[in-house]
């Protein structure tokens, strides 16, 4: 967004017409949102409390009832936002001065972008006092690169930013703090490679077969199971698989595990898998195979991820087959290619790439960095999932529920990608389908959910997205 900005600028913008273009969808933003009750605003120094002074201005002309505080004196504003401190025109009262003035809404414009340390003093109570605020770019006290408070933070009902998302409105913890969040166009070009997940964004492309299709078309999906006492971890994953629409789907079983196997596989087909030699013939006629959940940390694991990675399939690997490169992440790196998917939760991350989540800004961009370095699509799990490709694009998944932190919550997940990746769909857009599909059935079950009930709720979600979208 900065980038833009001052490329914008470097061509002749007008930054105070920007600022004005800015301050003005804020005021939209509020009447139409918040549309009764007396605003208090709330100005900081910078271009932020320059938005703010142009909202009230434009406010006051829709007959609110405004009162304008700034952080310094009026007379030490500089720029743009001294020129729009001239268009509010009326009394600037000092910070100190809101804390105990009647009020029914905060409009919070002290600090954006420009937020260099924690609030403190008049600003840092402002923010403990609570109320209903509405934030200009981010709640005062967010850090907008690292995505989290500096310290003490305004918490918003709603934020209004400009141009394009930013990783503070997605990421936690900082996107707990912003509300609902609205992007305005102010006019500044954006190639935003941040985005949002949403149905929105792949509804069109959900694959469902046509009419004269048949299973083979489908696509064919295999998992490989774990020994005889970790079996359930692949079965979970081929059966989301098989709902998310894969054609055929076969579980790859160690001889010990096949007769476990075989008592609990219905339409899954299931075939004897001894070593990586035999794993290599009997996933020639698969697209895509599972790898990991629940396979043990072992040699025989490594070998089967080696021969998968040599093979014509594409790779989905979590788990296990994760960690059993961690002290050798880069000969891993070597053999993925930029189709395959790895699904890490914030360990198996960590193992594979070090400390990237301290010394990158935030999770977008260490996210961004692992894709680059293991040169596939990384999706790294959590409350805001994270899914980057090798080239940049990236997509934040909040549409989630804590009730999904739960065991083989995320083998459905990577099932689910599985069988959308069989079916043809590429594997970030797969991985993003499946982010959502996922967090929907969390939240469709919520309390008491179990991994065993997830795949059972994706008829119903894929129904509705195909009537919705095709
Ligand atoms: N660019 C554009 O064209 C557009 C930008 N727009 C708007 O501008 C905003 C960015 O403006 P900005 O860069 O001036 O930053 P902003 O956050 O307002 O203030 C920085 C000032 O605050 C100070 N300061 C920092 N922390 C502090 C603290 N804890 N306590 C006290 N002071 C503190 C800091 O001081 P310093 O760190 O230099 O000591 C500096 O003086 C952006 O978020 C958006 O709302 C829109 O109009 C669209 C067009
Ligand atoms: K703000």
């Amino acid at each position: 967004m900065r980038a833009a900005e001052e490329k914008l600028f470097s061509t002749g913008v007008d930054s105070f017409k920007l600022m004005q273009q800015a301050g003005n969808a804020v005021a939209e933003f509020v009447h139409a949102n918040w549309p009764e009750g007396r605003i208090q605003v709330l100005c900081g120094p910078g271009g932020n409390g320059g938005d703010g002074f142009v909202a009230a201005a434009a406010l006051a002309k829709l007959w609110r009832d405004v009162d304008v505080y700034c952080l310094v004196p009026a007379e030490k504003l500089e720029g743009d936002s001294a020129k729009a401190a001239a268009e509010w025109g009326d009394e600037i009262k000092p910070l100190e001065a809101a804390l105990d003035a009647p009020h029914d809404i905060v409009l919070d414009a002290l600090f954006g972008g420009g937020l260099s340390r924690p609030l403190e003093g008049a600003a840092e109570k402002l923010a403990a006092r609570g109320g209903r605020v509405i934030s200009i770019d981010v709640p005062s006290g967010i850090h907008g690169e690292l995505a989290k408070p500096l310290g003490a933070c305004f918490r918003a009902e709603g934020t209004i930013t400009f141009a394009a998302l930013r990783p503070a409105h997605v990421l936690m913890p900082s996107a707990a703090y912003c509300g609902g969040v609205f992007v305005a166009d102010i006019g500044v070009p954006v190639q935003t490679s941040l985005l949002e997940n949403s149905p929105l964004l792949w509804g069109r492309r959900l694959p469902q077969p046509g009419q004269g299709s048949h299973k083979h078309a489908r696509g064919h999906l295999a998992v490989v199971s774990g020994n005889i006492i970790s079996t359930g971890a692949a079965r979970l994953a081929g059966r989301a698989g098989l709902r998310a629409g894969a054609g055929l789907v076969t579980m790859l079983s160690p001889p010990d595990a096949i007769a476990v196997n075989a008592s609990h596989l219905t339409a899954v087909m299931l075939k004897e898998v001894a070593d990586a030699e035999q794993l290599r013939a009997a996933i020639e006629s698969a697209s895509v195979v599972i790898l990991g959940p629940a396979a043990g940390i072992n040699t025989s694991t490594r070998e089967n991820v080696e021969c998968l990675l040599s093979s014509n399939c594409r790779a989905v690997l979590d788990a296990d087959a994760l960690t059993v490169f961690s002290d050798d992440p880069g000969a891993f790196f070597k053999q993925l290619r930029p189709d395959d998917l790895i699904t890490p939760h914030i360990g198996e991350f960590n193992r594979l790439f070090g400390d990237l989540l301290e010394t990158e800004p935030n999770k977008v961009e260490a996210t961004r960095k692992a894709a680059q370095l293991a040169g596939c699509v990384v999706l790294l799990k959590g409350p805001d999932t994270v899914i980057a490709r090798p080239d940049g694009p990236a997509i934040v998944n909040t549409h989630a529920t804590r009730w999904l932190a739960t065991a083989g919550s995320g083998d459905v997940l990577a099932g689910i990608a599985g069988g959308l990746i069989a079916q043809g769909v590429d594997t970030f857009t797969a991985a993003a389908m499946a982010s959502w599909l996922h967090g929907e059935a969390g939240r469709r079950i919520g309390a008491g959910l179990i991994a065993e009930d997830l795949e059972a709720e994706l008829p119903d979600i894929l129904s509705s997205l195909h009537g919705e979208h095709l």
